[in-house]
């Protein structure tokens, strides 16, 4: 437990994880509930790896089947934030129910909040100025609807950490295009151009970060209620990923970048302005502009708040403090 353990004392950090469950949504939600340095506060939803209504429904089981119902939920947007409805989503990735076609009932007394999320992320940021961390693990439009809402929102939310990205590798939707920038890529150039403290962890990252067969099966054979939630789903993942990218692994995205949210350690950083192509061919591609060349015309890059993008990890060090904390007694 050694490099993430929280000091006794310290201030928990908290956070609002804003999501579309999705098979490693529900893993890195079960983390972040497990990980004693954060103070979950919230919980919204959004498209992607399903429709919102259903992540909101998965959401909501998740948190019954693990006791944890104090944690408020917030509906997020059902369309993008140019109001497009046709969206996309991964249902091969993650079964039309986002977690592996279990045939789930619904949650069976929790609810969601009346307020939408992008009204709840500005009530909270207010709330606690610069001290709530939003990581945000789907399409990046409750955050500009948020922005909207309050032009000083990028000023009084603490970090966004986004996991969201391809930098300098291929996508996983197209070759341009990651599939939560795809999903809303005016959003996300609207998020990564906003001046907040913003923390992209893209797939060259996460891509690096495999659950094994031996781990699952460690998984498995755990007590926790928290490891025996997320077998149900893996088996589903683990073929998609045989399928597509001919692994017997699966990759970790939304648990690695809500880890680094937990523990900025296990990446290293580099910082410059990403923008995000919104249309054409490369639609959703994120193009990451370092500091470490001056161009003399570069308008679209020019005088632009910076991000910081993870450029390495400790891929093993993500996945044993991943396994720690879902398998933990209860
Ligand atoms: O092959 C894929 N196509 C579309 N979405 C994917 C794929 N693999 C994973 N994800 C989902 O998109 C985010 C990372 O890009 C993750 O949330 C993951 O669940």
């Amino acid at each position: 437990m050694a490099a993430a353990a929280v000091e006794v004392g310290e201030r928990r950090k908290k956070v609002i994880i804003d999501t579309d469950p999705g098979i490693d949504d529900a893993m890195a939600i079960l983390v972040a509930l497990r990980s004693p340095e954060l103070e979950v506060i919230g919980l919204t939803t959004t498209f992607g790896n399903v429709h919102t209504a259903v992540a909101t429904r998965n959401v909501l089981h998740l948190l019954e089947a693990v006791g944890r119902t104090d944690i408020p939920v917030a509906e997020g947007s059902h369309v993008t934030l140019k109001k497009d409805s046709k969206l996309r989503i991964a249902s091969s990735c993650h079964g039309s129910d986002g977690l592996g076609n279990q045939g789930l009932p619904p949650a069976t007394t929790a609810k969601p909040l009346d307020q939408p999320a992008s009204a709840f992320l500005v009530e909270q940021a207010n709330l606690y100025p610069g001290q709530v961390t939003v990581v945000a693990l789907g399409p990046l439009t409750n955050l500009a609807l948020a922005l909207e809402l309050d032009p000083l929102f990028p000023k009084k939310i603490g970090q966004i950490v986004v996991l969201g990205g391809a930098y300098s590798v291929n996508g996983n939707v197209n070759p341009a295009a990651e599939s939560n920038i795809f999903g809303d890529p005016d959003a996300a150039d609207i998020i990564f151009t906003c001046g907040a403290d913003v923390l992209a962890v893209g797939i060259n990252i996460t891509q690096q970060v495999i659950l094994s067969e031996a781990d699952r099966e460690k998984l498995e054979h755990s007590d926790s209620k928290y490891a025996r939630y997320i077998c149900k789903s893996l088996a589903h993942y683990f073929d998609y990923h045989s399928q597509v990218y001919f692994t017997k692994g699966v990759y970790l995205h939304d648990p690695t970048a809500l880890l680094a949210a937990v523990n900025p350690s296990l990446v290293t950083l580099a910082e410059g302005v990403v923008r995000v192509q919104t249309a054409g061919i490369t639609k959703g591609l994120t193009l990451f502009r370092s500091t470490e060349k001056w161009y003399a015309d570069m308008s679209a890059w020019s005088s632009m708040p910076t991000v910081k993008v993870a450029v390495t990890v400790d891929a093993p060090a993500v996945v044993e403090l991943m396994m720690q904390r879902l398998m933990a007694d209860d």
